[in-house]
């Protein structure tokens, strides 16, 4: 019998997935890959074998370990599983599995708790970037229990606010790869942006599509997802990526005006699902370009404009507000966003004999 590998369940932010010690994983990135897929049931479009949730929103991992960094208390390496296929991907980071790192590394003693309030520096591996999270801790335990609320997660928890620098050029190495704020691709104008995240950023309506459209609606308009890839793979290399076909990036956001009151409204495909709301630094990267004159993303959004600014970025089920924070030039030089995290399981995962 395989004697089971340590290991939580946690939603971070919008998503939820399992998080490690990095050392109750083999290093060799093959066999965690193999490991990986065992745990969540990959490849299968169930995930029935597995603990994933037959979503790529579930189908995450955070590997987390003591940082030998002076500027970091702990790394975190996002891998992506793919749901139907046998791929598991670093090629990108995520903001929502990251809510989750800060009171996962306390709950593991990574980090010496701070009552009250723990500031945890994370260094993500994936960009090689940090962020700072903030966790609430009551009498040395992490605190999930409180009045804070994120769209698209019914009901309340503790606050975990967190903040980005430095996120442009993450995985594209420049915030517009390109050089250029537009773009033409199969005659479309985008944005190619990476400011913690590599999107493509178009009109809905040059998509033939409203915008306000629920995820069921787009997932099943075959038209739409062809197009989008289509424009995806000449993207890639264009923003540095290289051959993007087995990647989970770029992301694919379509905008068009906002219908609630805020900023500006999305609609992404990450890449080929589309997703319930937008990724954090999915969020970031779509904000960024709705503040550069000249972008498709600027003509449809309304803001103040100023030094710091909040935008709420519409999505599928509700609103991702952003805070960006612009020198003098009127450059992003940080952005901060509210999530929340919640410990979910915690034991031991079982996988095949073979994969241990
Ligand atoms: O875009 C995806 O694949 C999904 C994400 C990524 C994310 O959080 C981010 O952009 O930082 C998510 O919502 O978890």
């Amino acid at each position: 019998m395989s004697k089971g590998i340590e290991c939580m369940w946690m939603r971070g932010g919008t998503s939820k997935g399992a998080y490690f010690v990095a050392d109750a994983l083999p290093a060799d990135p093959q066999a965690r890959a193999d490991v990986l897929l065992r745990v969540m049931g990959s490849p299968d479009a169930r995930q029935i074998d597995g603990m994933g949730g037959a979503d790529p929103l579930t189908s995450k991992v955070a590997v987390v370990q003591k940082s030998d960094r002076d500027d970091a208390d702990v790394d975190y390496l996002f891998l992506q599983v793919f749901v139907d296929q046998a791929i598991v991907t670093d090629a990108q980071n995520c903001g929502n599995i990251l809510a989750g790192v800060g009171p996962f590394a306390i709950e593991r003693g990574l980090v010496e708790s701070v009552e009250g309030e723990t500031e945890v520096r994370i260094y993500m591996q994936n960009t090689g970037q940090i962020s700072i999270a903030r966790v609430q801790v009551k009498e040395g335990e992490v605190v999930y229990e409180g009045d804070a609320r994120i769209d698209g997660v019914p009901g309340f928890c503790a606050p975990v606010p967190i903040t980005f620098k430095d996120t442009a050029g993450s995985s594209c190495g420049a915030l517009l790869p390109t050089g250029n704020t537009v773009d033409i691709i199969n005659g479309v104008e985008v944005t190619l942006i990476d400011n913690g995240m590599p999107c493509v950023v178009m009109l809905a309506s040059d998509m033939g599509i409203s915008g306000n459209e629920a995820r069921e609606v787009l997932e099943a308009n075959l038209e739409l997802r062809d197009k989008l890839e289509a424009i995806r793979l000449q993207a890639g290399p264009l923003m540095n990526l290289g051959d993007v076909t087995e990647k989970s990036v770029p992301k694919m956001t379509m905008v068009s005006k906002a219908s609630n009151g805020g900023a500006i409204s999305t609609r992404t495909f990450i890449p080929h699902r589309c997703h319930a709301s937008i990724g954090v630094l999915g969020a970031v990267s779509v904000a960024t370009a709705a503040v550069l004159d000249g972008t498709p993303a600027r003509d449809m959004a309304t803001y103040e404009k100023g030094r710091q600014m909040t935008l709420d970025v519409e999505h599928p089920t509700g609103c991702m507000t952003v805070v960006l924070d612009r020198d003098a030039n009127g450059q992003v030089m940080s952005a901060a966003l509210l999530r929340t995290a919640r410990k979910l399981f915690d034991g031991k995962v079982f996988v095949h004999e073979n994969g241990l």
